[in-house]
């Protein structure tokens, strides 16, 4: 039996809208494989009851078949489905480290990102790579069609999930199909503004990259309470604020002498509008790792 600990991650960031991600220390799937002749799937956890354990729906079944690895899979879920915390991509990222290893089919964890991809079509309708490629790899990553870079980085992070639901299928509805120019010269400005601070170690200037004037004011209007959220936090010292992912978790960038008082005010705003949340103080941390 292989055993994997595959984390959450945060993808985005705002400006890196499919492109960027970053991985957390916690929360965590852990997926455990062992060979069989057919595909079964066990799942325990936060939100296992919503979790389809038919290989079809679920997104490690991709990950089997793109592998050709059939087996009997336990998923336990540390990481709440439709959080805008990578859920669905930590299970295929995991799953695609431990039957890599299971089947030694001998790829490099570069090469398991687009096979992890393929789960996170099965649930969005997109191979999106931007949370199961910092899942796999750690740090801060760029995916694009090219590739994946990952970055080591020294930056600290408060994710707050409140008790809302949103569906990254859903989510991606409200994606606006055009942009202007303007716009997009703008995100370009800020995406390369984020990579430079992860470079750096910068929270100033990841923060300052985070704005996006395309993707977040859409998502925004599906977390209630996101505008006071935002606020929140930049007065307790978070240097950008963005939707995670997909949402409805919202993310502070900010100095690790700063988290508490974040995560303590964006748990009180979403209180204020009558939502409940927990907050995770998290870094940019590693990718998944065989127990
Ligand atoms: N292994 C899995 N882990 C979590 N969710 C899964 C898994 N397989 C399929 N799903 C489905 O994916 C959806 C959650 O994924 P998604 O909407 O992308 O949220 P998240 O942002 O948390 O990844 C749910 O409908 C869930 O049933
Ligand atoms: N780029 C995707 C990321 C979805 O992240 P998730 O954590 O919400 O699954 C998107 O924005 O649709």
């Amino acid at each position: 039996m292989i055993t994997v600990r595959a984390p959450a991650t945060s993808a985005n960031l705002g400006s890196g809208f499919d492109v960027f991600g970053v991985a957390f220390d916690r929360p965590a799937d852990i997926i455990r494989v062992e060979r069989a002749e057919q595909t079964t799937i066990d799942i325990t956890g936060v939100g296992s009851q919503y979790i389809p354990t038919d290989p079809d729906a679920n997104t490690v079944g991709a990950v089997v078949d793109a592998l050709d690895a059939p087996a009997h899979i336990e998923i336990d879920k540390g990481v709440r489905p439709a959080s805008g915390l990578g859920s669905s991509a930590a299970s295929a990222a995991g799953a695609a480290v431990a039957l890599n290893e299971l089947y030694n089919r001998g790829l490099s964890r570069s090469e398991l990102v687009p096979i992890a991809a393929e789960g996170e079509a099965v649930v969005s309708g997109t191979a999106h790579a931007d949370n199961v490629a910092p899942s796999i790899l750690g740090g801060f990553t760029i995916a694009t069609a090219d590739g994946v870079e990952s970055v080591s980085t020294d930056i600290s992070l408060v994710a707050c999930l409140p008790e809302i639901a949103v569906s990254t299928r859903d989510a991606r509805r409200v994606v606006p199909e055009t942009a202007q120019m303007a716009e997009v010269v703008e995100t370009v400005g800020n995406a390369a503004t984020l990579a430079v601070g992860m470079c750096r170690g910068d929270p100033d200037l990841v923060g300052r990259g985070m704005d996006d004037p395309l993707v977040t004011p859409a998502r925004a209007e599906l977390i209630t309470g996101y505008d006071a959220v935002r606020e929140a936090a930049v007065d307790a010292g978070a240097t950008g604020v963005t939707v995670s992912g997909a949402g409805p978790s919202v993310l502070a960038v900010c100095r690790a002498r700063d988290q508490r008082a974040v995560g303590s005010a964006m748990l009180t705003a979403f209180d204020d509008h009558e939502v409940d949340a927990r907050v995770y103080q998290t870094q940019v941390s590693d990718g998944a790792t065989i127990l």
